[in-house]
């Protein structure tokens, strides 16, 4: 199979589909690998690495679009929607449900898009999600406690405290992947952290990872707003699988906050879940306050360390994209199930559930195309 990997053009996304030894995997195996010139720089990757690695480099984005199946990183923007063409195999995050005109650029094309991120094992655990969701979560608590400083805006605290002074309350919603993560940097920091999480078997998994360090809470209206009002940091980790997030933390809770506190929407990506997280921003321009309170809501959080993320995020997708490759995605997904929970669109349709409900559009199962 031809396999093309454009250069990432979201603001600071500097991470990229393919490392070389992904593109040897891919070459060792048969396929032929396209790498758009320059892609790999943001990851330390020279063009040379590539070739040696016995992939091709081509000069323009078009000639990697060109490929059979597209790999990337982030959804593709607007001025990538003019590249889709009827049967690509687009693998990439694509995060649809809150993005109707990317959806429906996929479907008008008849794009075979399979998403990382709604690849599921059968214990429903996010294999191509977790490994950005570790950094994002980690990320998190370091961006918050920065912001916490009163020279970014913040309220002037050390999350730590110091002898003789309080330390500083983090409060995270959704104790999964990003949430653990961006409490074990909060714990680390010596910060008092509370988890809230709708799964009580959650929290209880989160009670023997970290003993007496956290205060773990059942997630309801109630927790969430005594939680969100005496918090100087808050984090928003929750996700279900392929939806619009749940707006948990209404403008109400927000305005309940001390000025120069700081919310983190990690779950931004799918529309996140602060009432007031009504914009995505960039690395360029993370933050805006809205009542006094500092949001960042980047949704490309491990773009900014890319020698970590890409790597971290081609160790778990290579394997996958090997699958497409030496199978046609056909064959792949009615081997592997957990691949096939990826396919988002397929023929025109919209094959995720959950995408389906968030846009109002006509839902077919994946299964149903793929066995006609
Ligand atoms: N902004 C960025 O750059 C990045 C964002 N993300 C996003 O972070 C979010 C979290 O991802 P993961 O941690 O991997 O998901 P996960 O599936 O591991 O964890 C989600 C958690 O939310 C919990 N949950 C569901 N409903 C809840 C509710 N009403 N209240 C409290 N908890 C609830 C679930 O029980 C689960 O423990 C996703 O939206 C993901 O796409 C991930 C990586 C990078
Ligand atoms: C998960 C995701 O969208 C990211 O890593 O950017």
């Amino acid at each position: 199979m031809r396999i093309g990997v454009p250069k990432e053009v979201k603001n600071n996304e500097n991470r990229v589909a393919m490392t070389p030894a992904g593109a040897f995997n891919l070459k060792s195996a048969g396929h032929e690998v396209f790498i758009q010139k320059g892609a790999g720089l943001g990851s330390s990757f020279t063009d040379e690495d590539y070739i040696a690695a016995g992939a091709k480099i081509v000069e323009t984005a078009a000639q990697a679009w060109e490929a059979e199946m597209v790999m990337k990183v982030k959804e593709p923007v607007a001025s990538e929607y003019g590249y889709f063409s009827e049967g690509l195999i687009l693998f990439t995050y694509l995060h649809l449900a809150p993005e109707l005109e990317l959806t429906k650029a996929l479907l008008d094309k008849k794009v075979v898009g399979i998403a990382y991120e709604t690849v599921q094992l059968p214990n429903n655990s996010l294999p191509l999600l977790a490994p950005m969701s570790e950094v994002a979560g980690r990320m998190a608590t370091q961006i918050g406690a920065q912001y916490l400083e009163k020279t970014q805006g913040g309220k002037g605290i050390l999350l730590s405290g110091v002898p003789g002074v309080s330390r500083g309350k983090v409060a995270v919603i959704g104790g999964g992947q990003a949430g653990t993560n961006a409490a074990r940097i909060a714990i680390g920091m010596g910060a008092q952290v509370t988890v809230l999480d709708l799964s009580v078997d959650r929290l209880r998994q989160l009670d023997e990872i970290f003993g007496n360090d956290i205060q773990t809470l059942v997630s309801n209206p109630f927790n969430i707003a005594e939680s969100v009002r005496d918090a100087d940091l808050v984090v928003g980790a929750v996700l279900i699988p392929g939806a619009r997030a749940p707006k948990l933390v209404s403008e109400e809770m927000v305005k309940s906050m001390k000025p120069g506190s700081v919310l983190v929407d990690v779950a931004i990506d799918q529309g996140g879940i602060f009432a007031t997280s009504d914009r995505v921003t960039t690395h360029d321009e993370p933050t805006y306050v809205k009542h006094g309170v500092v949001h960042y809501a980047v949704a490309n959080m491990p773009g900014a360390v890319p020698q970590t993320s890409t790597t971290a995020l081609t160790n778990v997708t290579v394997p996958y994209a090997l699958q497409i490759a030496n199978k046609g995605f056909k064959q792949a997904c009615l081997d592997n199930l957990s691949l096939q929970k990826g396919i988002n669109t397929l023929e025109g349709h919209v094959t995720y559930k959950a995408v389906a409900d968030a846009q109002g559009i006509e839902y077919v199962a994946a299964e149903t195309l793929l066995n006609k």
